[in-house]
């Protein structure tokens, strides 16, 4: 089964918040028919179990228990890589999206053992016909064979605006000012963690998306993909 699953490929995408890593998945992995897994999601789950079972944030021991047997599913809905998110049966699928549960998420990510406990769930999703793996430590860690890595980068200036945007067009209040220093507080921990921080591969393509459209930042992709081999 280990060996089996070692020949399914994989495109590490890694990169900061608001970067593009999200979009950029769900179209590649639409548009090569791969598997997708977002790993900031099991990340922003096990803070929100720690949440709602009154464990603290810095709590270690708490969290590995939590992160070691995290009740999670997620349900495939419609056609654009769309998922429910079922948190012990509950649906939380808008609650881990949050900026909070992003900062929550990259509190407890910063915990060596809650990163030990949730890697054989991550490399798990590696089923053919491939996968693309949306994170911070993909091709580092997760991933280090992957054949293709890419790191997504952008300005914070311009992520920020990104996520100010997301959140005016879903509705939300939101000020430009509040979430450039919570984007640079959350690059500032992702960074500067003892453990599998952001960082690029040495091997990973590093992309700049700040002048980019989406439409181009996958095109870049699309192309290194075709360049490995990955597709035609
Ligand atoms: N190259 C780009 N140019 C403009 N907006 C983008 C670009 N890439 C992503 N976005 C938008 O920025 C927001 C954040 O993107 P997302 O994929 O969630 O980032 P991440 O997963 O890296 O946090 C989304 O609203 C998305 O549509
Ligand atoms: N592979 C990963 C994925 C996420 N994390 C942590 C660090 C991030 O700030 C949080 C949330 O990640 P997520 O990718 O969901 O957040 P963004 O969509 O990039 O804002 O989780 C991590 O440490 N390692």
């Amino acid at each position: 089964m280990v060996s089996k699953q070692l020949s399914v490929p994989v495109i590490s995408i890694d990169g900061p918040s608001g970067s593009g890593k999200g979009t950029i998945c769900r179209l590649l992995a639409r548009q090569l028919g791969w598997h997708l897994l977002d790993s900031g999601a099991l990340y922003r789950l096990t803070a929100l179990a720690a949440r709602h079972h009154g464990v603290a944030l810095d709590d270690e021991e708490a969290l590995v228990v939590l992160a070691a047997h995290l009740d999670v599913k997620f349900v495939p809905r419609g056609e654009e890589n769309e998922v429910q998110v079922l948190l012990e049966g509950e649906e939380v699928t808008q609650q881990i999206r949050t900026e909070e549960a992003g900062a929550d998420a990259s509190r407890v990510a910063a915990c060596g053992p809650v990163r030990e406990a949730l890697l054989e769930r991550q490399r798990a999703f590696r089923e053919a016909p491939g996968l693309i793996a949306d994170g911070r430590d993909m091709g580092t860690v997760v991933f280090p064979a992957a054949e293709l890595k890419i790191y997504l980068d952008a300005s914070a200036q311009e992520r920020a605006r990104r996520r100010y945007n997301q959140l005016i067009n879903k509705g939300l209040g939101a000020s430009l000012d509040t979430i450039l220093v919570d984007i640079q507080a959350r690059d500032d921990r992702d960074m500067n963690r003892a453990v599998a921080p952001l960082k690029p591969a040495s091997d990973a393509v590093i992309l700049d998306s700040t002048q980019m459209s989406i439409d181009e930042v996958l095109k870049v992709v699309m192309d290194q993909a075709r360049h490995k081999g990955l597709t035609w």
